[in-house]
This record gives structure tokens, C-alpha cells and sequence, in this order.
């Protein structure tokens, strides 16, 4: 798929900016999963980082996709990415593009099918548009405005956006409620919060891919208290916004980007169900 230049200025005029944009980020992400899904032969060879994760040839190399499509199509938004962070602090930058070229690690190394290509912009400390693609799963989702999802065939030449339907948040049943944790990281203190709160149905899942079951209605509620880095989580809550959802510390204020290091707090993504 070739991803022309300018398309974020030039095309879909009649699209509010962030519309535009979810777009621009669902292309390169799907152009990035073709590169993720060619180096899957490689993933059972990772490298470890200073930090102890998993890293593959597969993250790199989308990382460098994504990046030269992003300085390319948006040459005056600063990138802030996993896998290239450069470690400067971009405190000042009203507008920022969060990039996690390859969530999931975990689950890409095992050879499960829960990882995702994420790209989001933060404005003002607040996820504004973002796509979530598994290249795996040939499902991209979007959220600008509104929230999409869009199922991708394999070898598909071009995107067709007018494919894409709208997605939307549940409004919670009163009983069988279902949270949709962490695969990997699933922890003490997530479960002890899904107990507290008498939630039984829980539903397994890797990556960013758990806000984006929540966006479309398939969970209740995705509660999050073991680490992550704002990579993870940016362009998944941009999905979730657009589709009617809430992502909050657990004093209950919505969660915010841009802090020393990245790294995030608590959280819990809530699709309608207000008294959790
Ligand atoms: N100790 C830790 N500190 C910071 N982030 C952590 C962490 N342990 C896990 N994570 C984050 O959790 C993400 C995976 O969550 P999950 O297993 O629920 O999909 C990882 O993303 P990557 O897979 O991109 O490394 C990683 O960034
Ligand atoms: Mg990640």
C-alpha cells in the first residue's frame, strides 16, 4: 500500500481535523502491520532492553516506518515513540504524536494474535485521535470525532474507509457486567478491584486491544492498576473517547498525557456503566 504524500492536507476536506487525522493514523498503521507481520518469522529471537522487555526486529522496524510516514505527512508535530524515545521531555509541546510500533510483545512472541500497531496525537494532555491496528486480527479502529472500527481483507491494495462502521460503548447490564484485563500482566491489585466490584465474566486480552473491546461494546470496563506508558494506552483512549467511553486515574480524573518518563498511573476505561 503506498501512502502518498500531503494526504493529511490535501484529502478529505470535508472531515473535521481529528477525523482526518484517525485516518492518516489507521493508514500508517496498517502499512506498518504489513512490516510487523513479514518479521513474525523473527520473533522468537527478541533482544531484552536496558529495562528488561522484549524487543524484535518487528518493533523496529515499524517504528521506522511510522516514523518517516508521520515526518513526512505532519512534519511539525513532535514524536514521542516507544521504541525511539529519545528521552527528551516534551513538556512544552502543546501537541504531541504517542507512538507504540508494536504493543503486545508478549503475546507477538508466543505467537498469539492480540498485538497492535498505535499511533495517537495528544493535545493539551488529552488523546485527540488515534487508530489501534491488529495485523493479526485484520482490525483497525479509529477515533476521532466518532470511532470506527474497519476489518481489513488480507492483501488489501488500498484502504476503503467507506467500509469502516461506527462504533459505539454499551450502556452496562444491572448484573453479568464484563472487564477485559491484561493477559500478561494480569495483577493482584486488578484482580482484587474486579472482585471488589462483583464482576465475574472476565475476558483475557493483549495490548491496547482491550480499550478497543470496550469501545465496541464487548466489555463493560477495562480496570488497569499495574504499569504501563503512555505509548501503550494513547491511541486505544482516543478510541475509546470517540465511542462514548471515559479513561480515569482511580480518584476518577481522566487520565493525562505528557508526565516526566511516560509512565502512567492507574487507570480504569469505562464504556457506560457510571457506578464502577
Ligand atoms: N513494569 C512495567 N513498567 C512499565 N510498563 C509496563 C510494565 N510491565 C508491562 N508494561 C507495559 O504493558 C504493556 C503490555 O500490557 P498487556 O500485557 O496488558 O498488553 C507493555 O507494552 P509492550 O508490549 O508494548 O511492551 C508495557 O509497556
Ligand atoms: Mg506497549
Amino acid at each position: 500500500m503506498v501512502i502518498r504524500r500531503n494526504l493529511y492536507l490535501s484529502e478529505e476536506l470535508n472531515l473535521d481535523e481529528f477525523e482526518r487525522l484517525a485516518r492518516l493514523f489507521g493508514l500508517i498503521a496498517v502499512r506498518a502491520g504489513e512490516v510487523v507481520m513479514d518479521a513474525r518469522a523473527d520473533a522468537c529471537r527478541p533482544d531484552f532492553k536496558a529495562d528488561g522487555s522484549p524487543v524484535t526486529a518487528a518493533d523496529l522496524r515499524a517504528d521506522d516506518l511510522i516514523r518517516s510516514c508521520l515526518e513526512r505527512n505532519l512534519p511539525d508535530f513532535p514524536i514521542v515513540s516507544e521504541e525511539s524515545c529519545s528521552g527528551v521531555f516534551l513538556k512544552t509541546a502543546e501537541r504531541f504524536i504517542l507512538v507504540d510500533p508494536l504493543d503486545g510483545t508478549k503475546e507477538f512472541i508466543q505467537g498469539r494474535d492480540e498485538f497492535t500497531i498505535n499511533i495517537a496525537l495528544i493535545q493539551a494532555g488529552s488523546p485527540v485521535a488515534g487508530a489501534v491496528y491488529a495485523p493479526a486480527l485484520h482490525q483497525l479502529y479509529m477515533g476521532g470525532t466518532n470511532a470506527y472500527r474497519l476489518d481489513i481483507r488480507a492483501n488489501e491494495g488500498a484502504l476503503s474507509f467507506s467500509k469502516m462502521r461506527p462504533i459505539e460503548v454499551r450502556q452496562a447490564p444491572s448484573k453479568g457486567r464484563r472487564a477485559v484485563v491484561s493477559r500478561s500482566h494480569l495483577d493482584g491489585a486488578t484482580k482484587a478491584w474486579v472482585k471488589r466490584h462483583g464482576i465475574t465474566d472476565l475476558q483475557p486480552s493483549g495490548s491496547s486491544l482491550k480499550f478497543c473491546v470496550v469501545a465496541e461494546g464487548e466489555a463493560d470496563v477495562y480496570p488497569r492498576l499495574a504499569p504501563t506508558m503512555e505509548w501503550d494506552t494513547a491511541a486505544g483512549h482516543a478510541v475509546l473517547l470517540a465511542a462514548g467511553g471515559t479513561v480515569t486515574d482511580l480518584d476518577g480524573r481522566p487520565l493525562r498525557y505528557g508526565k516526566p518518563d511516560y509512565r502512567s498511573t492507574d487507570f480504569v476505561a469505562r464504556g457506560a456503566p457510571r457506578d464502577l
